[in-house]
């Protein structure tokens, strides 16, 4: 029997992700949705056969046919629908970031260490993208030698008009803070973020782009250029530096056309295309991971090391100053 899922919050991820689950990955089916948006609730919803439409999350998860939770409501929005989906029991792949704040991600990470079992995979896709995933298992082998450093490139071609200063830590380099952890597996523990000026092209007050610099465990330096309003398209790109060469991805490999003295590729206009694939196979994985009566992906452990490592980069972009990540012990539930 397929799985059924409640999809809560069906903006531009969620409604990318019932479409998905519909009609993209077998195993499972849309049973409900739910959005503050009735309507945009609804229109997620057409067509598929058996789907309730929701505005309270807590009805959706009581729909019936319903043993899984996937959020992708606004970052502030996803402490509560876990804290629901706790209290039922059921697996819940919550979109990034877990909360936007390390006190939320806490709670959520404690009330699931009370449950003394993992419900939780935090959507980090780039841990599904198969150059991500080429990338680590290159660092991993070590042929290179050790890495020392990685360059990190994360362009999106305009931000949402929500979208606040601190948020280009918090929402965008939220990925690549769980990238490092997972690429080098050493955790992040210094924060610096260098602010140019800010290009005419951001909206007024939003301080974009940014250099986002960590220091890792093991002696690795990442910098991290995060421009939210770079106009031109949408890019991320990762150079691991090693001691016997480079390693790097997102250079883009599709169609190069030539004319008019020019050679020209496309660039993807956003993530829904860019990381595609990696959407897919993370659902998938996660869906059939509960079939198996497992918890794939990334965990609130994760979430929580990501959080606390933004945190201390928004006090950097406040003070200007180079700010730890204190990380307390992990609990043995994420060893
Ligand atoms: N993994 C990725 O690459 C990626 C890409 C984009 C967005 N995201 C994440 O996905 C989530 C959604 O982002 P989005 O771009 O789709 O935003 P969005 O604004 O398009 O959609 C969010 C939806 O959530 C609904 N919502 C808000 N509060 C709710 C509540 N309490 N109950 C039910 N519905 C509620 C809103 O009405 C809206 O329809 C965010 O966490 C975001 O960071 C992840
Ligand atoms: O919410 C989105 C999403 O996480 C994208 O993957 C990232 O590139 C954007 O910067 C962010 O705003």
């Amino acid at each position: 029997m397929s799985l059924g899922i409640a999809v809560i919050g069906t903006g531009r991820m969620g409604a990318d992700h019932v479409r998905r689950i519909d009609s993209v990955i077998g195993g499972a089916r849309v049973a409900a949705v739910a959005d503050l948006d009735a309507d945009r609730a609804r229109e997620a919803a057409a067509g598929i056969e058996g789907c309730s439409v929701h505005t309270d999350p807590a009805a959706a998860m009581d729909a019936p046919g319903v043993a899984a939770v996937l959020i992708a409501s606004s970052g502030p929005a996803h402490e509560a629908a876990l804290l629901e989906a706790f209290a039922r029991g059921l697996p819940v792949l919550c979109e990034k970031p877990l909360t936007p704040d390390p006190a939320g991600t806490l709670r959520v990470m404690e009330a699931e260490l009370r449950l003394g079992r993992r419900l939780v995979t935090v959507g980090f896709m780039r841990r599904y993208d198969s150059e991500y995933q080429e990338l680590q298992r290159t660092l991993e082998q070590g042929e290179l030698g050790r890495a020392l450093m990685l360059h990190c490139r994360h362009r999106n071609a305009q931000s949402p008009p929500f979208f606040t200063t601190e948020m280009l830590i918090r929402d965008s380099v939220v990925h690549e803070a769980d990238a490092t952890r997972w690429l080098l597996g050493q955790e992040v523990t210094a924060v610096q973020v260098l602010r140019p000026r800010p290009s005419s092209g951001a909206p007024q007050g939003l301080g974009d782009p940014q250099l986002v610099l960590f220091e890792t465990s093991g002696g690795v330096v990442v910098d991290v250029e995060i421009f939210v309003n770079c106009g031109f398209g949408y890019e991320v790109h990762c150079e691991a530096v090693c001691e016997r060469g480079t390693a790097s991805i997102g250079a883009g490999s599709g169609l190069v056309t030539r004319g008019a003295g020019r050679a020209a590729r496309a660039i993807p206009e956003d993530f829904t295309v860019r990381f595609a694939e990696a959407y897919d196979r993370e659902v998938r994985a996660w869906v059939d991971g509960i079939r198996r009566g497992r918890v794939e992906g990334a965990s609130a452990w994760d979430g929580y090391a990501a959080a606390l490592v933004c945190e201390a980069g928004v006090r950097a972009q406040e003070c200007g100053e180079r700010v730890g990540v204190e990380l307390p012990e992990r609990p043995a539930l994420y060893a």
